[in-house]
């Protein structure tokens, strides 16, 4: 594989590659995407690493949650049960989860029994590294056979074409082929993936082009940074000692490196090491449709998009698969940006991270490069001096988000971030919940408030903003909207302390959650209005985040009696509001398309409540 047939893959997806100065590659469209649409999918390099507390739920094969597997549920309605069937375990390490018998095989050929009684698997990065080592390797001596994977990716995954037009992958078509054949032997060669330096078929056949074969895996993986040079000393002495542990243990197992590259020696510590790093700065966090983090894994094409703090793509797991999602419409020529880090949280820690653990100064619409950026990063009022005023006055668009947002007061105790539920209570109840009818249609003529207290801030925003989501305008016609209404926050005084910063969005956030548990459900949903309204200002539209809350919100409001049917009303409306994000950033797949369909079973019943 080589840089050319990675070009010619991603451009059948209408995706190019495109070298940079400051980001060495960027993936930019070659025509325009829709909101919603799968940009591409991308592959494990090997089977992601489960955390141990989630390893219960989750089969090691095919990833799949213990209660939404097909072949469970079957399996449980032979048994005349209802749902639940417990995975079974490996009987000799009694730590790896599997669905059944045809799942603990493909482990055990593919990767499990080289695992299975070495202790320090509970290391991730060791874990990982030697995960990787095996899989390169089988890949390189001809031992994997992609065939294995059809089963891993059995959710028969269509895949969207940009066109719009939905194509079946082959991997799909494989794996309804597999189900009722033996899983194929380890020893066979004659396989259709030779080797890391064979090249592909001379076109990519219309349906393989959305096959992303491991090969190709492999070599987005060696191409991906690493930044070795520029590393943290002790994070490099850590991976010596991890590197050097992963070859002993390798060079004492009983596997065997006969690839003609690895000339009978697993990959040396230098090697190892450079692996290492790229697990630091490309590696994901898996997580489910909830955005739970349950695993980490080497997803070597995902890791192809940079970091915008203004992200206008997602990532999201389909099982084993990682699917990156438009956001928004995406213009052809744009370059496609995913979010390495919560867009919630205030600059100087995004920053701080952005250059630890990825080492680059973000310079995203949101972040741009000038001095204001600075006084964040350490430099007091007094060394800013006037100049503040003036890039402050310069500043527009995503620019003001974060000076809107900062601030660590919430509360009497001001700096101590501890405040009491009397206190918080009491900011929460004169908020009164939009009447549901409004959150339709967009009023043109709507007035600020004089002052913005948490009331008259969630009103404001809920009202020039939710109905735009509703009526689906342009990102254009919604961005410019969104910058009027930061203008306004940035113009009209507010009560102390400010009403919508990131800290008072962190304490909101954990007292909804309270009072949902206590299911006080008339102060749960004020305060979960508050938050949807500070989520819109900071997240984009069709966020997860923003339609999971979406949810969680119509809930509480279909909970609360003392609000009546205007309470039933509003909470259907939020979830349509729910439903119409989710859609953009979930799908329709697997557990990610379950819980859309969970939105849209719960709206059928407040429907009916309704009499509509
Ligand atoms: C996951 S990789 C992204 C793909 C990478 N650009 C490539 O061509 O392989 C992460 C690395 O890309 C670079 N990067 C990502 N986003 C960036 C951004 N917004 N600005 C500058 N560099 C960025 C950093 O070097 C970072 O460590």
């Amino acid at each position: 594989m080589s840089a050319t047939d990675l070009a010619r893959y991603l451009e059948c997806h209408g995706l190019g590659l495109v070298s940079d100065k400051q980001k060495y590659r960027k993936v930019v469209a070659l025509q325009r995407l829709t909101k919603g649409s799968v940009v591409i999918t991308s592959r494990p390099l090997c089977n992601p690493i489960i955390f141990p507390t989630h390893r219960p739920q989750h089969c090691e094969t095919c990833f799949q949650t213990r209660n939404s597997q097909r072949k469970v549920l079957k399996k449980a309605s032979e048994l005349g049960q209802q749902q639940t069937v417990e995975l079974e375990r490996c009987s000799v390490c009694k730590k790896r989860y599997y669905c059944d018998r045809d799942c603990f095989t493909i482990a055990w050929k593919g990767w499990h029994r080289w695992i299975c009684t070495d202790k320090d698997m509970e290391d991730l990065d060791y874990e990982m590294l030697k995960m990787i080592a095996i899989s390169i390797e089988r890949l390189r001596n001809g031992a994997y056979k992609e065939s294995e994977d059809a089963h891993i990716f059995s959710a028969a995954y269509e895949a969207t074409a940009p066109d719009g037009i939905k194509t079946k992958t082959t991997t799909a078509i494989k794996a309804e082929t597999r189900l009722d054949s033996d899983s194929g032997s380890e020893t066979g060669t004659e396989t259709e993936i030779r080797g890391l330096g064979s090249s592909p078929p001379s076109t990519w056949e219309a349906a393989d082009k959305k096959e992303e074969p491991l090969g190709l895996t492999a070599y987005v993986f060696s191409t991906l940074l690493g930044h070795e040079s520029i590393s943290d000393p002790s994070l490099i002495s850590k991976y010596r000692q991890i590197a050097t542990r992963v070859r002993q243990q390798l060079l004492g197992s009983k596997f065997v490196f006969k690839s003609e590259i690895s000339g009978g020696e697993p990959p040396s510590v230098t090697e190892l090491m450079q692996y290492l790093c790229r697990f630091h700065c490309n590696n994901f966090s898996v997580h489910d449709a909830q955005l739970f983090t349950m695993a980490e894994g080497t997803f070597p094409v995902g890791a192809l998009f940079n970091h915008s703090c203004r992200p206008n793509a997602t990532v999201m797991y389909e099982g084993k698969l990682q699917v990156v999602r438009a956001l928004e419409d995406i213009e052809t020529g744009q370059e496609i940006c995913t979010s390495y880090v919560d867009n919630g949280v205030q600059r100087l820690e995004r920053r701080q991270l952005l250059r630890e653990k990825y080492f680059f100064e973000c310079r995203c619409p949101r972040c741009g490069n000038d001095q204001s950026c600075e006084k964040s990063d350490g430099l007091s009022d007094q060394d800013q001096g006037d100049s503040d005023d003036v890039s402050k006055v310069k500043q527009s668009g995503f620019r003001i988000l974060d000076d809107l947002i900062e601030g660590n007061d919430d509360g009497p105790e001001r700096g101590k971030n501890k405040v009491s539920g009397e206190w918080l209570t009491e900011q929460f109840k004169p908020i009164v919940l939009p009447g549901a009818r409004f959150l339709q249609v967009p009023a043109p003529t709507l007035q600020p408030p004089s002052i913005f207290t948490r009331a008259t801030f969630t009103s404001y925003v809920l009202h020039s903003l939710v109905p735009l989501i509703q009526t689906g305008v342009s990102e254009r016609e919604y961005t410019s909207k969104l910058f009027e209404v930061y203008q306004t926050l940035q113009t009209t005084q507010h009560s102390h302390p400010k009403p919508f910063t990131t800290t008072v969005m962190t304490n909101a956030t954990s007292f909804f959650n309270t009072c949902l548990e206590h299911q006080s459900w008339t102060l749960a949903s004020k305060i979960g209005a508050f938050i949807l309204a500070l989520y819109l200002m900071i997240y984009p539209r069709h966020h997860p985040l923003v339609g999971l809350h979406c949810f969680t919100l119509a809930k509480s409001l279909w909970n609360d009696i003392e609000g009546g049917l205007t309470s039933v009303r509003l909470s259907h409306e939020i979830l349509r509001l729910s439903l119409n994000i989710l859609k953009v950033s979930h799908g329709n797949k697997g557990d990610n398309g379950s819980l859309v369909q969970e939105v849209i079973d719960f709206m059928k019943t407040v429907d009916l409540e309704l009499g509509s």
